[in-house]
């Protein structure tokens, strides 16, 4: 069974071999982490607005070489077979791959994100149903919408404020759970007066 991590890919490098629909979306989700990404495929076709943590590659991917150094690797190519023997390689060197046709066997797979500031939100179907993960997604949209990104900034300096301030642990524990039920303009106001 699979489970949920939140991953720090500061420092950590990808190989995406398949810079297709599927491959170019995972380059970015990755480069967007701040992950150092190389993606490979033999059409490479460099998109009009390049992303800086990706290095496009136009090549066959050779699997021999392509794995050294490498902590991620995702196989998003249209050959099955390619797929199936890169993750087999991946297996053998001890590197995390996913296998963008085979969630089955893949070590990890792209769960759809909803980010407001340091708010993650992650829907995953396990690939039974990536369209219901799409719908789930567009609903969390709405309900937690953009204001939480400014409403979690607001709790995280009030939050470390009370932990500095507050000897008691019973009432750090209250006023903690008291604040999140403030407005964003309540908050504002406890802000205002640390
Ligand atoms: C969330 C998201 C993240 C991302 O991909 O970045 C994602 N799929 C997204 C879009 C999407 N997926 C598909 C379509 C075409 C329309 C449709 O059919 O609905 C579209 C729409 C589009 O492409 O625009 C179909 C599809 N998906 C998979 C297969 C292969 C298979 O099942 O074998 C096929 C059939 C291929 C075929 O038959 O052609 C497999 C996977 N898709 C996953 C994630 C993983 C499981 C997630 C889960 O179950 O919750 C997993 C296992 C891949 C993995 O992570 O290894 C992203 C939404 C972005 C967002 O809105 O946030
Ligand atoms: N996970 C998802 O959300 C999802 C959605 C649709 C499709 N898929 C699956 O993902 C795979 C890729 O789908 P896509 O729509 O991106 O396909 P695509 O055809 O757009 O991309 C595949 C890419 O792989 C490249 N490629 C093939 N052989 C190569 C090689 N030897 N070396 C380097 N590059 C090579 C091709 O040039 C092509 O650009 C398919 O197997 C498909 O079934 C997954």
């Amino acid at each position: 069974m699979k489970g949920p991590i939140l991953l720090n890919f500061k420092g950590k490098k990808a190989l995406v071999i398949g810079g297709g629909k599927v491959g170019m979306r995972r380059a970015e989700t990755l480069a967007g982490y701040g992950c150092s990404v190389t993606c490979v495929d033999k059409n490479m076709e460099v998109p009009e607005k390049p992303v800086e943590n990706i290095r496009y590659i136009k090549a066959y991917c050779r699997i021999e070489t392509a794995l050294d150094g490498m902590d991620l690797v995702v196989a998003a190519t249209d050959q099955r077979e390619l797929n199936a023997q890169i993750l087999e390689s991946c297996k053998i060197r001890g590197i995390w791959c996913n296998v963008s046709d085979d969630p089955e066997h893949s070590d990890f797979i792209f769960p759809s994100v909803v980010r407001r500031g340091d708010l993650t939100i992650s829907v995953c179907t396990d690939g039974a149903s990536p369209t219901l993960t799409a719908q789930i997604k567009r609903e969390l949209e709405e309900k937690y919408n953009e204001s939480y990104a400014e409403r979690l900034s607001l709790l995280k300096q009030l939050r470390l404020h009370i932990l500095k301030t507050e000897t008691s642990p019973e009432a750090k524990k209250r006023r903690l759970k008291e604040l999140t039920a403030l407005t964003i303009e309540e908050l504002q106001r406890e802000v205002e007066k640390i």
